[in-house]
């Protein structure tokens, strides 16, 4: 198979990826574009293949057929760990954070950094100075609005328990973040915040991948919107073109999408 034709700026593709579980296909010939500075949502209706296709892009599964491409080299992720080396990292909707450690600790969960010399080498001891320091600035560079990272993070409100998976992902995702329905569990401020910190990973050059049901949102924040619709991309739609209805219509096969959608947009 013959690696997807990208352009310079596509950072992530895939194309006719197929991924079957018996009889059912999951993804059934779907092509993916993430360019380089955007926040692109993924929306469709539920079952549409939504997660499977995030998963292979993420190293999650492997798909039967297709392939993917990041910066325009032909990848192949056997698992999740192998994606994160080549700097895609997910932010899960069950929130990959432990309530009962701190923040700092979190933000470093299976990454933590041990002191210099023998004492790190040797006996493992954990550099927490320099965890917590390290955790205090990226927090402040996404103004999260935390006082302190020795704080547990169970003391923390829904939206800001996001902010530090999203600090944690965004602290070590040298490509690319994926977040699948970071909103779906907070408050209208909350959502807000979040948002607010898609934006500023996006402007601090790292594109994002938004999977989400929430249409206002999707329309706030994404530059284009992926529709998948049984098992593949339906059309890319740029929302300044499109309103909340047409997407929706687009999503569920009420609208047929232009040519220019149905080829990944313009
Ligand atoms: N591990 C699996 N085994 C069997 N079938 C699966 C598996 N994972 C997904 N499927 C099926 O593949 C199809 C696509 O599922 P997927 O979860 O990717 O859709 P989705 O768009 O993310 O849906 P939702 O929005 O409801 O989460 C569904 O019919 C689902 O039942």
């Amino acid at each position: 198979m013959s690696a997807p034709e990208t352009n310079p700026e596509t950072v992530l593709s895939a194309r006719g990826l197929v991924k079957r579980y018996g009889s059912v296909t999951a993804i059934n010939g779907a092509d993916f574009d993430l360019r380089a500075g955007e926040v692109l949502a993924v929306i469709g209706d539920n079952g549409a293949g939504k997660s499977s296709l995030i998963k292979a892009l993420t190293g999650a599964l492997t798909p039967d057929e297709g392939s993917i491409s990041l910066d325009g080299r032909q990848v192949s992720f056997r698992n999740t760990l192998d994606a994160r080396a080549a700097g895609i990292e997910t932010v899960y909707q069950d929130l990959a954070v432990i309530p009962a450690l701190d923040i700092a600790t979190n933000v470093y969960l299976g990454r933590e950094l041990r002191k210099p010399g023998i004492l790190g080498s040797v006996f493992r001891q954990l550099d927490k100075k320099r965890m917590r320091h390290e955790a205090a600035g990226h927090l402040a560079d996404l103004k999260i609005g935390i006082k302190s990272v020795t704080q547990n993070v169970e003391t923390l409100s829904g939206g800001q328990r996001q902010g530090v998976a999203v600090v944690r992902t965004a602290a070590f995702g040298k490509r690319v973040i994926v977040m699948d329905e970071p909103t779906a569990a907070l408050g209208v401020r909350e959502t807000g915040m979040v948002i607010e910190l898609i934006r500023k990973i996006r402007d601090r050059g790292i594109p994002v991948v938004l999977i989400s049901h929430d249409m206002p949102n999707v329309f706030a924040v994404a530059d284009r919107i992926h529709v998948h619709r049984l098992g593949r991309r339906a059309a890319v739609v740029d929302p300044k073109h499109r309103d909340m209805a047409e997407v929706v219509a687009l999503m569920t096969g009420a609208l047929e999408p232009t040519d220019e959608e149905k080829n990944g947009g313009a």
